[in-house]
């Protein structure tokens, strides 16, 4: 028999029932597998798609057969939310609009997705005195103070000029017509609304900033799983890059610096979260690496290194070129500069620390990369272009 699952404290973890919203998308997919294998919880998953789920879901034999339940529903308009909020014990909000490049193009689904759509789910959880985990993200914090000092000023060096704090740091957001912070503004304010939800109303809540998790199953490859104009995330926009055998395009010079946390490592903490909730309600929690920080031209070297190693191909003679973000984003875009986690709380809390370095998370990344992608990049470049 299975020794009983302890919480930090030392208590039994009974088992609970989910209500996971955006359970299809990158984080959901993982978090699902995590909370499969590891543990005896029940999750209800919502999305309006399960691409990414389908193979926990499909054949009736696989050990958790029956603890995972895919319900196919947009929160926008569906009345079933407020039912399946009520028989779980815990909700998690995954679901948003959250690749920056829809964050200027598309910037009214972006503030929809990310306030509006997420009212209901605060209010349910707040009326059925159900406890919430909401993912909001890093860019709260937007720029760095540091940016405004002068290029030459020393303390640019000072952490305190840098170092994203939870409690400590501002928000610090572009102005209006840079219509990126519209998603980062709406992320804010939802925040400020559950806080506000904790403190007059007592709704138990957990707010997690998710600083550039990556891994497998993140976004989708343009023009294979999903459409030929799209723009995804810089790792998927990379890897589409390699696989192509295309120059990786560096937005602005690619000087913004970013940490990268390894997803798996992420996922720990959140079951943390999950499985401790006399030590994570009422707080917000930095999750990422600030080991792993690089500038986005690094990455791309470093990207495409490991892709040469694990796919067997030669680097391209050239391998980034140059774009404007005006040019790769479109008007409206603005860009964070430097993005340190702090991690004082999520380490007194939960005692949680990453363990992945860059280079091993992208080596397992790109080989899955490799592996799903490569023959069907090949038919889509063999394939003549209909005249
Ligand atoms: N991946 C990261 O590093 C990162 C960083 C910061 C914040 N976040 C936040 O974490 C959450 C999950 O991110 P992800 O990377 O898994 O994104 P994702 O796009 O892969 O997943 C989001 C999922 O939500 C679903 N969804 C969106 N709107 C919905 C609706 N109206 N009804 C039902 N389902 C809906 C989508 O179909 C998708 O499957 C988001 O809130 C995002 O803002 C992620
Ligand atoms: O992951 C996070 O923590 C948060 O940040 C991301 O924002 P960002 O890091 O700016 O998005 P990416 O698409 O991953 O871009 C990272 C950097 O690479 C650059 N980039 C992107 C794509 C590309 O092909 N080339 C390139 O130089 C971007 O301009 C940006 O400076 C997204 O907003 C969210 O998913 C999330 O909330």
């Amino acid at each position: 028999m299975a020794s009983p699952r302890l919480d930090l404290d030392g208590n039994l973890i009974n088992p609970i029932t989910i209500c996971m919203i955006g359970a299809g998308g990158f984080i959901g997919s993982h978090l699902c597998e995590k909370l499969m294998s590891e543990t005896p919880h029940k999750v209800l998953a919502l999305d309006v798609y399960n691409d990414k789920i389908k193979h926990l879901l499909e054949p009736d034999t696989l050990p958790w057969a029956g603890r995972i339940q895919f319900h196919r529903l947009n929160i926008k308009h569906d009345s079933r939310l407020e039912g399946l909020i009520k028989i779980a014990d815990l909700t998690i909000n995954l679901a948003a609009i959250c690749t920056p490049a829809d964050y200027n193009t598309r910037p009214l689904d972006t503030i929809y997705s990310n306030f509006i759509d997420a009212l209901p789910v605060v209010k349910y959880c707040s009326e059925n005195n159900k406890r919430l985990i909401h993912f909001s993200t890093c860019e709260v914090y937007g720029k760095t103070i540091g940016s405004f000092l002068p290029k030459d000023s020393a303390l640019r060096q000072d952490p305190a000029y840098y170092v994203l704090k939870e409690d400590e740091s501002p928000c610090i957001f572009g102005s209006i017509e840079k219509q990126r912070w519209s998603y980062a503004c709406a992320k804010q304010l939802i925040e400020r609304l559950i806080y506000a939800e904790g403190a007059e109303n007592g709704l138990e809540f957990t707010i997690v900033r998710p600083f550039n998790w990556i891994g497998p199953r993140m976004d989708f490859i343009p023009g294979i799983d999903g459409p030929s104009e799209g723009v995804p995330r810089v790792l998927a926009c990379f890897s589409n890059n390699l696989l192509r055998g295309e120059p990786l395009k560096l937005v602005d010079g690619g000087q913004s610096q970013r940490t990268f946390v390894y997803i798996k490592d992420a996922i720990e903490a959140v079951l943390l979260m999950i499985e401790n909730p006399a030590r994570a309600n009422g707080q917000i929690f930095n999750v990422g690496n600030p080991n792993n920080e690089v500038t986005v031209r690094q990455l791309a070297e470093m990207m495409t290194q490991v892709y040469s190693k694990v796919s067997g191909e030669a680097p391209l003679e050239k391998p980034t070129i140059d774009v404007s973000s005006k040019e790769f984003y479109g008007e409206g875009y603005d860009d964070s500069d430097k993005r340190i986690p702090d991690m004082t709380i999520i380490n007194r809390q939960l005692g949680w620390n990453p363990k992945t370095s860059l280079w091993d998370l992208l080596e397992s990344t790109l080989t899955y990369q490799h592996r799903t992608y490569a023959e069907a990049i090949k038919k889509a470049i063999a394939k003549p272009v209909a005249s």
